[in-house]
């Protein structure tokens, strides 16, 4: 993996609830990680996003044993985002702490019966979108997560960008274009960030989506770091 400037990641995580890692994958890792979503055999299912409400588009989760460079990369992701995630939690008064390897948190989820994969390859067509969401898929929550767009914006495809919302407690809602180019993550908020207000630290929920795809085709990979029931 490249090198990660991971306190710039953190001050940025803690300010806004996402940050950017440019250039985390190669164009070429790039090519060959879309290239997988037509090949069946390496999923374990497809979801239609107009069928569920959940958009226009679809999406496909990775069957274990993931490709070897998608697992090498959810591993080596995951423990400078276990330090950030364990700091979280600590400002938000939740007991839970995360333990500093990924397969021991992985048999903390499938102990739990969360043993599903839910690393992911989306596919966006022209007038596809994915709606504000949260990807929660059982009690244990790894409280940060991380998209690749795989695609190159202005080329492959134009609009379909990446967007956050921050709902704060008897406010109004703040929401944030992430602008991506191909390689590009973005690692984010699953559900709520510590927010330090005049009275002690308080939590708001944030859920991310991506805006209409105006045309061409665009492909993301969404890395999630807790398995599913
Ligand atoms: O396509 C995107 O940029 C967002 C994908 C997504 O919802 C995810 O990775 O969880
Ligand atoms: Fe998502």
């Amino acid at each position: 993996m490249i090198d990660v400037d991971w306190e710039r990641v953190a001050g940025e995580l803690d300010a806004f609830g996402c940050a950017l890692i440019p250039g985390l994958l190669r164009h070429a890792d790039c090519m060959a990680a879309a290239a997988l979503y037509d090949r069946p055999a390496l999923f374990r299912s497809r979801v239609l996003m107009q069928q569920h409400g959940f958009g226009r588009g679809q999406y496909q989760y990775f069957a274990y044993p993931l490709p070897a460079p998608l697992a090498a990369l959810r591993t080596a992701l995951y423990p400078p985002l276990a330090g950030i995630a364990n700091r979280w939690h600590e400002l938000l008064g939740i007991d839970t702490r995360f333990p500093a390897d990924h397969e021991a948190y992985l048999a903390r989820c499938h102990a739990a019966g969360q043993v599903k994969p839910t690393p992911l390859l989306l596919r966006y067509r022209e007038g596809d979108y994915n709606c504000l969401h949260q990807d929660l898929y059982g009690e244990l929550v790894f409280p940060l997560q991380v998209a690749v767009l795989l695609s190159t914006p202005g080329v492959d495809f134009e609009g379909g960008e990446f967007v956050l919302t921050e709902q704060r407690p008897r406010m109004q809602s703040r929401a944030e274009v992430v602008p991506l180019g191909q390689g590009d993550a973005v690692v984010f908020a699953v559900n709520h960030r510590p927010v330090q207000g005049t009275r002690g630290v308080y939590r708001v929920a944030m859920r991310h989506g991506v805006s209409r795809l105006r045309s061409g085709t665009r492909h993301t990979l969404g890395i999630i770091f807790h398995d599913a029931l």
